[in-house]
């Protein structure tokens, strides 16, 4: 929109139309100042992908000479006000693209994000932050056995991808200690993809899912998470066995990063993602999610929460009317539900 320099307050206009003609006939006060202020128009910024987020400073890689991935270290144009960037982000960069030591580019624009990870600092507090954006899958990264799986941290990673536009895959690790079966049942009625993995099970997989796409890698504490990352990026040098306690991960070690995989395709690590707030989450989110019962749940009262407890939830009835595989689905969705009405990122 158009900002007049000259203009009377916006509140005594009646007619938008007549006013700048208006204008235009007795020219501003200020003499040659422009009356709309040119906003540059970037036309020659240069497009990149943010790649790492370290206090304000981003990497982010662009196209170098001949077509060579480049990085560049670059900061947010005040112009964008409040506007955060996350790993994941596409932008354009004005400024020093050269990438050579000590050179600083500024991002301009944040283009529109396809997905984006969401997560509140804690389930009552609704300021929601973007971890990741632009990313086609969470691979949600959890051990059989040893640690045992945490359910309720399971459940809360599936309903920030359905929440987030993101496809939820589930990597079972240690698989040479335990049946990765009881969890495989768990989600078989949301049809959630999973790849049941152990040091030794060949990669071919899993990378068949990665490939070509960009992933999230999500995991608590010691469920196997850094041994994998290092056997998909040979040279990642994730560390192995390090001993974070929840709420209280150090800044440093927090920040996502990407990583390319050999054969094509991305992974983020998320090293200081140990819990999901879903303040910003309504049961409605999760249901738009699956097709078949969002089409199913328009007949429900407005604001209905369709858990089992909603009285005049139709989601039974179309249970109760179809195959048993519906009930068995009815159910897996509901318990997702039950993770958004907790409280607390811990459970
Ligand atoms: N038995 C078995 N142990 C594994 C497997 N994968 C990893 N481990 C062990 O599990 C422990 C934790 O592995 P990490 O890769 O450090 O786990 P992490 O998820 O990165 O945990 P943090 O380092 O706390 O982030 C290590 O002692 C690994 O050697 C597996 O497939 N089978
Ligand atoms: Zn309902």
């Amino acid at each position: 929109m158009g900002r007049d320099a000259g203009g009377p307050p916006l509140s005594r206009r009646h007619d938008r139309r007549s006013d700048e003609d208006d204008i235009r006939v007795r020219p501003s006060r200020r003499g040659s100042r422009p009356r709309t202020r040119t906003r540059p128009t970037h036309e020659d910024a240069v497009p990149g992908l943010v790649v790492a987020v370290d206090r304000g400073r981003m990497t982010v890689r662009v196209d170098g000479p001949g077509g060579a991935p480049l990085e560049v270290t670059a900061m947010r144009a005040r112009e964008l006000g409040r506007h955060g960037v996350v790993v994941g982000d596409r932008v354009r960069l004005v400024g020093d693209t050269s990438g050579r030591t000590d050179t600083l580019a500024r991002i301009v624009v944040i283009e529109e994000r396809t997905t984006s990870l969401r997560r509140t600092a804690d389930d009552t507090d609704p300021t929601e932050r973007v971890v990741v954006a632009n990313a086609d899958q969470l691979v949600v990264v959890t051990s059989v056995t040893d640690p045992e799986p945490a359910l309720g941290f399971l459940d809360r990673c599936l309903v920030a991808a359905y929440a987030g536009g993101l496809e939820p895959l589930l990597c079972l690790t240690k698989t040479d200690l335990a049946s990765p079966q009881p969890l495989l049942d768990r989600y078989a009625g949301l049809d959630v993809d999973a790849v049941p993995m152990s040091r030794e099970t060949p990669l071919d997989e899993l990378l068949a899912r990665l490939d070509g796409r960009m992933s999230v890698l999500v995991g608590q504490s010691g469920v196997g998470k850094s041994t994998l990352v290092n056997r998909l990026v040979p040279g990642a040098f994730r560390a192995i066995g390090e001993v974070t306690k929840v709420g209280k991960g150090r800044h440093t070690s927090s920040s996502a990063v990407l990583l390319d995989l050999p054969g094509g395709g991305t992974v983020i690590d998320t090293p200081g993602i140990r819990s999901f707030g879903l303040a910003h989450v309504t049961a409605e989110d999760v249901v738009a999610a699956f097709d078949d019962v969002a089409e199913a749940a328009v007949d429900c009262p407005p604001g209905c929460g369709h858990t089992a407890e909603d009285p005049d939830c139709v989601l039974d009835a179309w249970a109760d009317a179809g195959p048993p595989a519906r009930r068995e689905r009815l159910e897996s969705l509901r318990r997702l539900l039950d993770a958004v009405g907790q409280l607390g990122p811990g459970y």
